[in-house]
């Protein structure tokens, strides 16, 4: 059922995924429905619902990532970065949260899904201090525009870009950028069967 639902989904879409990625997203969603009452990690109780509110809602950024290294900061159980990983194998992602039950979540699913792209951390994102810095820093549902650009300012390389998936577009979060940042655009997001609006806003980052 949820593989027939997915591809049906994706139909919609101009995604070409391979069978190993459609059956590796279906066992996401399960490990989700699964841990999700001793981990509570996400007020979507039905996975069909899953499918389109958290796989779907991700999968829509690949288009716009450019680069090799990400980092998904909030990511809670790996959302947008675990569908991200699954469907860019070529790209490196860190998926970076706070709550120690969702780094364990992360860890399980990437090990159960032979996920060799993925390191997950565990730490607050202001303090977080990588090796490398990332082509791009990816958000969902995670702070204000402003805080996330305070917070994770340090992570993106020279030419890096921030990644903001919202609902409506944060105009007045736009204004007084700081110094450096410069908005590129605002992409509006088709979901398939999701209500409502979703706005994917790309911010450029030039050290000054
Ligand atoms: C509302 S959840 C969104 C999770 C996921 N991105 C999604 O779209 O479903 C926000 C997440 O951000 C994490 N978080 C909040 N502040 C943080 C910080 N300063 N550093 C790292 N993670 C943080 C929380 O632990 C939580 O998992």
């Amino acid at each position: 059922m949820l593989k027939s639902r997915l591809e049906s989904l994706l139909a919609q879409t101009s995604l070409q995924l391979t069978e190993l990625q459609i059956s590796q997203l279906v066992t996401l969603v399960e490990q989700l429905d699964k841990w999700n009452k001793a981990y509570n990690l996400t007020s979507v109780r039905d996975p069909m619902e899953m499918l389109v509110k958290h796989i779907l809602d991700s999968l829509v950024v690949s288009p716009y990532l450019q680069g090799e290294r990400f980092i998904d900061v909030g990511t809670g159980p790996g959302l947008p970065g675990l569908p991200l990983a699954i469907i860019n194998p070529d790209k490196q992602f860190v998926l970076l949260d706070s709550l120690g039950k969702r780094i364990t979540f992360i860890r399980q699913v990437c090990h159960l899904l032979k996920l060799d792209n993925v390191t997950a951390v565990q730490s607050r994102v202001e303090k977080y201090q990588p090796e490398q810095l990332f082509d791009g820093v990816i958000s969902r549902a995670f702070a204000s525009l402003q805080d996330m650009l305070n917070w994770c300012y340090h992570l993106p390389a020279n030419n890096g870009k921030f990644y903001a998936l919202k609902g409506l577009v944060p105009e007045q979060e736009l204004e007084n950028l700081a110094e450096g940042l410069k908005l590129q655009r605002i992409e509006s997001l088709v979901v398939p069967e999701l209500e409502g609006q979703r706005h994917l806003v790309i911010i450029d980052k030039n050290n000054p």
